[in-house]
């Protein structure tokens, strides 16, 4: 049977991950974070030293794109083959050039039927998916379809937290990386029939209430 999915997008600290973490755990639901992929591709082009501006380039990485995730305890553990780059794949030089990758067209064909297949082997009732175009593009079908937003200076702030002191200044990066990425797909504004869910004013237990809320709601499980 097709698993219920939840799709929920947003742009980059507005908790799409941790948020959508905390939820599918409450619900019983898988959790697929695909930007993950679209870091690990950029990291693999960072490694082997691609002009990442090089489109064809870039493809041709997809080629030896060996990806493979596993559930951890936070979060996704992401390999590229052998290697484990779930650390990796958050530093801020990946971060830096990450969209650089995902403006690509042919990328974001090939990640999509990756994140399809995914979606399909999911063994469990539902899955929480979450990017930048799980609710337009993706699985436009989804049962629940969220847009998590938080003011720009909200989720500067929260950033600020997760990086070293030394990285702080990194996390005003977003503003630059949300601008690209909009460039390409829009995360900004709720799509016809996607529920927007502004947690500026909320605390993490109060938005992932929010999130399970709706999800009772729209499926009735
Ligand atoms: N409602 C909230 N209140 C306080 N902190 C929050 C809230 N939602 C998320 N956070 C915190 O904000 C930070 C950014 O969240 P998270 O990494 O999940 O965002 P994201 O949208 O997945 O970011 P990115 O797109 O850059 O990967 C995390 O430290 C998370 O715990
Ligand atoms: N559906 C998606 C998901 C992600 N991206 C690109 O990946 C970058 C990293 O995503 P995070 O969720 O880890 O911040 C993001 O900045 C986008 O460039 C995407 O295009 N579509």
């Amino acid at each position: 049977m097709s698993p219920i999915v939840v799709a929920v997008d947003g742009p980059a600290g507005s908790g799409k991950s941790s948020v959508s973490i905390a939820a599918a755990e409450r619900l019983g639901y898988a959790f697929l974070d695909t930007g993950a992929a679209y870091r690990a591709l950029a990291w693999l082009g960072l490694e082997r030293g691609v002009d990442l501006d090089d489109a064809d380039a870039v493809v041709a990485l997809l080629d030896d794109f060996d990806y493979r995730t596993v559930p951890g305890a936070d979060g996704t553990i992401v390999h590229i083959g052998l290697h484990d780059v779930t650390t990796a794949i958050r530093e801020p030089r990946v971060s830096a050039v990450v969209s650089d990758v995902a403006r690509i067209p042919a990328v974001r064909s090939a990640l999509n039927e990756t994140f399809r297949r995914l979606i399909d082997a999911t063994q469990v009732p539902g899955i929480v998916v979450e990017g930048r175009d799980i609710t337009t593009v993706v699985a436009p079908d989804a049962a629940v379809r969220i847009l998590l937003t938080a003011s720009e200076e909200v989720r500067i702030a929260r950033r600020s937290k997760d990086l070293a002191p030394a990285q702080a200044a990194t996390a005003g990066q977003l503003r630059e990386r949300d601008r690209r990425d909009a460039q390409v797909v829009d995360f900004m504004t709720a799509a016809p029939g996607v529920t927007t869910l502004d947690s500026t004013d909320l605390d993490f237990d109060q938005t992932v209430d929010a999130v399970v809320a709706l999800v009772h709601e729209r499926t009735g499980a």
